[in-house]
């Protein structure tokens, strides 16, 4: 099947083609001794507020590199959130967050999402709860005044967070594109990076004369994503040997009750809350 052909399978689906099914077992909380800080809930909604300015990480520079291929375009914001705060932002979210390891089920097997998830936000549609499939979820604060920052910065409107955590090496995201009919014709999405490098690979679905990119993103880069980059483009975080903790941030907006459904179902799904706690992801009971 062409990459092209599948890349039209996944629309509105949200499926990654090379996920293998993740044998790690994750720990349960047991009779395990937990530190004081942070929740040690399974209510997501049981976040606490920062302790530091989030403002303390928002950088100066107000330019972005502007990376073109054909059908890319792509602005790149190097060293988009500053050391020191960056790094608090980073323990902070870590800390706070409830994080999800999805399942689904494809062609009769399990398959757990290869890192770990969370979501916020809901369309502007106004719709009716019962439209719903899950509780939409309101943008942590800290969080928010982070969207405020980037949307200041790219001229752009979001109404979604979705975060991912890649443990190590072995957490990826495999080629797709965030293209689905929810976004819009041509959206912009902003992801951001904090801890850990790893690459950022892209290749077009159909221009065999394109030429496949790659680029290092170390915490506190930011690449915004948009015009036909999405319906022209693919994009991975490809697995790697070694790597730390990352996590990645990205800003998007839904169009309609379909793209909040599919953002809670396959960054929230139906399992256990986790919480990070002395370096290691404990479920919550
Ligand atoms: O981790 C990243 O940089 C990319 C994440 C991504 O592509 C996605 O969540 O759709
Ligand atoms: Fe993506």
């Amino acid at each position: 099947m062409s990459t092209f052909t599948q890349a039209k399978l996944q629309l509105g689906k949200r499926k990654r083609d090379d996920e293998t099914p993740d044998e790690r077992a994750t720990k349960t909380r047991g009779d395990k001794a937990l530190p004081d800080s942070g929740p040690t809930t399974a209510n997501p909604l049981c976040i606490n507020a920062p302790t530091f300015p989030i403002d303390s990480a928002f950088g100066s520079d107000p330019g972005g590199a502007i990376l073109k291929e054909p059908d890319l375009d792509l602005l790149f914001f190097k060293q988009f959130l500053k050391a020191p705060g960056r790094k608090a932002l980073f323990d902070y979210m870590l800390a706070e967050l409830p994080w999800y390891r999805v399942s689904k089920k494809t062609r009769g097997m399990t398959i757990r999402t290869p890192r770990w998830t969370c979501v916020w936000g809901c369309d502007d549609t106004g719709a009716p709860p019962a439209a719903y499939k899950k509780k939409s979820r309101p943008i942590p604060v800290a969080l928010q005044e982070l969207k405020q920052h980037v949307e200041e910065r790219t001229g752009a409107t979001y109404n979604f967070i979705l975060c991912n955590y890649y443990e190590n090496g072995k957490d990826s995201i495999s080629w797709h594109s965030d293209d689905e009919s929810f976004l819009g014709p041509l959206p912009t999405i902003a992801s951001l990076t904090l801890g850990s490098s790893r690459d950022f690979a892209m290749k077009h679905k159909t221009d065999k004369s394109a030429k496949p990119e790659k680029w290092t993103l170390d915490s506190g880069d930011m690449v915004m994503m948009r015009g036909t980059t999405q319906s022209k483009w693919l994009h991975s975080i490809p697995k790697r040997a070694n790597a730390g903790g990352r996590i990645n941030i990205t800003f998007r907006k839904a169009m309609n009750v379909a793209g909040t459904n599919n953002y809670y179902r396959y960054n929230v799904g139906d399992g256990p809350v986790h919480r990070w706690r002395n370096g290691e992801m404990i479920e919550m009971p």
